[in-house]
């Protein structure tokens, strides 16, 4: 018997691991993602599925800077927008069968501190004397292992706001693709309408939240690593299979996820299941359907 199952699609799923997001690069990691999906499909569950827009939304936003003397450059939601349109139409001609796309809204709190405090890379990596010169331009850089990445806003996710699209849809038999990059990040202004910002929205944490939402029974994190693991990256690192809520808070309160990588999948994992989802598995690409035949992965169970 299926179930509904919702997929949060990682980078390596939208593009080449370098992170250039070539055109043919991002057709060829969807394809390839889709044909995973494929499979859960042909084995009867109802499948919704979110991605990430990291590398594409900086690219996009970066265009628009450095085309601004010749086109009007449009702000980072716009581009967030753009984003979910164009990931979600390579999903489209990659999938047989009823699918669509939502331009998905997340409410988020303008006076979320995460506007003060930049955290979320976007777009490539590029070197220092490079960053630099972006500087220039009002944008905060950080260095990252790999190099030099701008990084953006991430507020909260509080609501998702095109939800009930998503689930009309959804009964109709559409497989959906809602919330790309977190969803388009909005607020709600004094005078009570809603106005985009300049920020990008975890996708994870939007995963989960539109996961409650739609009443999926799996969230599936799908990532470049088969599970998450304690002490990853030293000797005695081990891999995290079945494991509770409450003992996979003990593991991240010790530590054990970092910030920009595995800390948020896991924290969207708590948060699902402590909102009373069943299980949430965190795995790689190549994982989702022995996922949710329960068969591998970090499986978070209240
Ligand atoms: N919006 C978002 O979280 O995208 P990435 O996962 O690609 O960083």
């Amino acid at each position: 018997m299926g179930e509904r199952v919702l997929i949060a699609l990682g980078g390596n799923a939208m593009t080449a691991s370098d992170g250039s997001a070539s055109p043919g690069d991002q057709r060829r990691a969807v394809e390839g993602a889709m044909g995973h999906v494929a499979a859960l499909l042909a084995a009867g569950h109802q499948v919704v599925l979110t991605h990430g827009n990291g590398p594409q939304v900086g690219n996009l936003v970066l265009k628009n800077q450095l085309a601004a003397d010749v086109v009007p450059p449009v702000p980072l939601d716009w581009c967030g927008a753009q984003t979910q349109a164009t990931i979600g139409t390579l999903v489209l001609n990659a999938l047989e069968g009823r699918a669509a796309v939502v331009v998905t809204r997340t409410l988020v709190d303008p006076a979320d501190p995460a506007f003060a405090d930049p955290v979320k890379p976007i777009g490539r990596y590029f070197t220092e004397d490079e960053a630099r010169r972006f500087e220039v331009l009002g944008q905060t850089w950080r260095r990252f292992e790999r190099g030099w990445r701008r990084v953006v806003a991430s507020p909260e996710p509080l609501q998702i706001l095109d939800a009930p699209a998503v689930a009309a849809l959804m009964a109709a038999g559409f497989v959906v693709v809602a919330a790309g990059g977190g969803g388009v990040p909005v607020v709600r202004t004094p005078s009570g309408r809603l106005a985009g910002v300049e920020a990008v929205v975890d996708k994870d944490l939007a995963a989960a939240l539109l996961a409650r939402t739609v009443r999926a029974a799996t969230l599936v994190i799908a990532t470049d690593v088969p599970c998450a693991w304690t002490g990853f990256g030293t000797p005695t690192a081990r891999p995290i299979g079945a494991v509770t809520a409450a003992g996979l808070r003990e593991l991240q309160a010790a530590g054990h996820f970092a910030g920009g990588s595995m800390g948020p999948k896991v924290e969207a994992a708590l948060r699902f299941v402590e909102h009373g989802g069943d299980r949430a598995v965190i795995t790689s690409l190549e994982g989702i359907g022995a996922a949710v035949a329960g068969e591998t992965g970090t499986v978070v169970r209240k």
